[in-house]
């Protein structure tokens, strides 16, 4: 790579002066893998590298060539892959830490080296045993070694938050006349406060020569819970940078959340006058993604990608919600990438949501026979942590929403070929003592499960609605199946929840038929037989 070949990408460049544009650099693939758990292989880390180019980021910082030799052939791979991202590798401020960013960085369309040095006391004296005149050269060594290959450079004054203000100062004007392009002022141990934050970056701005040549930037931890709010503070004084990550992963507490910053400054826009170019209807799929590829959740009371963050279960949000979303939602799902807002009902629901939830299942109640419901379904509440449609729908029909049976599984076989169809038995006992056994093929396993239980109860179903998703992450994940079958003109739910999903879907399938016999509807109500989804 040579100056001329790593020309700055003109999405990322310019002085921070009266720009409303905040450059989105995304550290996941750095910072956030440094956090124990979440390392990430090649073939993870581009496929998350493709899923950040999509979503917007302006940077990426693919990794640490000089780490181990998968990290400069994942650096090197995004590099080489990535088309309008800045793809940017972290080096210490040594020669040979330069020179390896530099050859994993070659291919790059646009490429940033990003040089670090720490500046305060404690690292100045403890950690790198240096004085403040050798960090000061160290650095400037390092940046016009960096430019040499690069005209986009970054240096980051490690623990600046905790650096003399007029050495940071003496040591960013220093890298600018060296030729470093972003001034980083990382909040290294998450130890700052953000009228610190603030008064920092009014300062450096104002007493850094040259300051209007380089863009400032802000990379904060989150171990004071403040890493967010940092950062945004610090673009209130005039950062144009955000370094951060998908789900706030980093060292330690972590980082300030991508997803977070982006959307304080899409909401609170007409406060900041800024915006990123962030496509935010991808923050969601792009958080489920690294969820799926670190195999770590996200809690579900996470700010804007959570379970939680567009879920109400209270009655008087639901209420709220009801009469206009405005009254307890800030943003839109569909603008984050979630499908909708959920109203969850349990124990804290009123009879508003309880309403809207049973018309939506085709159970039109007048106010006493709600009433009458509410009363149940407040019990059940109590009692069950998780109502289901198939619970309300029993209490709307005055059936026991606790009853089980009179089917039961007693065995369970499947098998399939790949590009062929699959095959099922299955054995059911009935309270009455029967015990039937039947065989059916299918599409694929589940719908040859499906087949098998309606030919061994006589149960005709018309199944129109059948989901799966998993209820926790791992291997050994529990996945919850939730079908809808038409029968006598009415559709039943089923769900049950198991490790084997294709169990879990025999159980729901049972339920529906339990169900239905236990209301004593006839069994053979529908002309077609079993159909509809192919799985
Ligand atoms: C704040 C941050 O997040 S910084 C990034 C942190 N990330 C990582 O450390 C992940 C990748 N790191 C690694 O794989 C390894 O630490 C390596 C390969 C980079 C280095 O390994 P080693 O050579 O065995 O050194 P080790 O990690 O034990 O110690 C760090 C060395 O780097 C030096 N160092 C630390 N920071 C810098 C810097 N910014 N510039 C120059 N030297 C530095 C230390 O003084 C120490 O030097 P010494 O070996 O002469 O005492
Ligand atoms: C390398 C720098 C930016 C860093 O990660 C930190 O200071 O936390």
């Amino acid at each position: 790579m040579t100056p001329e070949t790593a020309q700055p990408n003109d999405n990322d460049q310019g002085g921070e002066s009266a720009e409303d544009r905040v450059r989105i650099f995304d550290t996941t693939l750095r910072d956030g893998e440094q956090a124990p758990g979440f390392s990430m292989d090649r073939r993870a880390k581009l496929c998350m590298a493709q899923a950040l180019e999509a979503l917007g980021v302006d940077i990426l910082e693919a990794g640490f060539p000089q780490a181990s030799p998968d990290d400069f052939a994942a650096v090197e791979e995004i590099a080489r892959t990535l088309r309008n991202t800045t793809v940017c590798a972290l080096a210490r401020c040594q020669n040979g830490d330069i020179d390896t960013s530099a050859r994993a960085l070659e291919r790059a369309r646009h490429a940033r080296i990003h040089l670090f040095l720490s500046t305060s006391p404690l690292h100045r004296e403890h950690k790198l045993g240096m004085s403040k005149a050798q960090v000061l050269d160290t650095a400037v060594a390092s940046i016009e070694r960096a430019r040499k290959y690069c005209a986009d450079v970054e240096f980051s004054a490690e623990d600046a938050l905790r650096t003399e203000p007029e050495f940071l100062v003496e040591v960013f004007s220093a890298a600018i006349a060296a030729g470093a392009t972003t001034l980083n002022a990382p909040d290294t141990v998450g130890y700052t406060t953000p009228a610190e934050m603030v008064e920092l970056f009014t300062y450096l701005r104002r007493h850094v020569r040259d300051a209007h040549k380089a863009v400032f930037s802000t990379h904060c931890h989150d171990d004071l819970g403040m890493a967010v709010a940092n950062s945004l503070a610090a673009v209130s004084a005039g950062a144009r940078q955000v370094e951060c990550t998908i789900n706030g992963i980093g060292e330690r507490a972590g980082n300030a959340a991508l997803e977070e910053i982006v959307m304080a400054l899409k909401v609170r826009a007409p406060h900041f006058g800024l915006h990123t170019r962030i496509d935010t209807r991808k923050l969601y799929p792009t958080s489920r993604l690294l969820t799926q590829v670190t195999g770590q959740a996200v809690p579900r009371n996470k700010a804007v990608v959570g379970e939680n963050a567009f879920a109400h279960e209270s009655g008087i949000h639901q209420h709220g919600m009801l009469k206009h979303r405005g009254t307890y939602e800030i943003m839109r799902p569909e603008d984050v990438g979630i499908a909708a807002t959920t109203l969850v009902l349990g124990k804290h629901s009123g009879r508003h949501a309880l309403r809207q939830r049973l018309e939506a299942l085709g159970h039109s109640l007048d106010d006493a026979a709600l009433d009458g419901v509410f009363k149940l379904f407040k019990a059940l509440a109590d009692r069950k942590r998780d109502i289901r449609d198939e619970d309300l729908e029993a209490l709307a029909l005055g059936l026991d929403p606790d009853a089980t049976g009179p089917w039961r599984l007693d065995q369970l076989n499947t098998s399939s070929h790949l590009g062929s169809s699959a095959s099922a038995t299955v054995k059911l006992i009935h309270d009455d003592g029967r015990k039937v056994g039947e065989a059916a093929i299918g599409d694929g396993p589940v719908d040859a499960v499906l087949r098998a239980i309606e030919r061994a109860t006589g149960t005709d179903m018309v199944l129109t609605r059948f989901q799966v998703r998993a209820m926790s992450e791992g291997g050994d994940a529990q996945g919850y199946a939730q079908l809808t079958a038409r029968h006598a003109r009415h559709d039943w739910n089923g769900s049950s929840v198991s490790t084997d999903i294709i169990e879990a879907t025999a159980h729901a399938a049972l339920a529906i038929v339990n169900r239905i016999e236990r209301q004593g509807i006839e069994r053979h109500a529908n002309a077609a037989p079993l159909q509809g989804v192919s799985v």
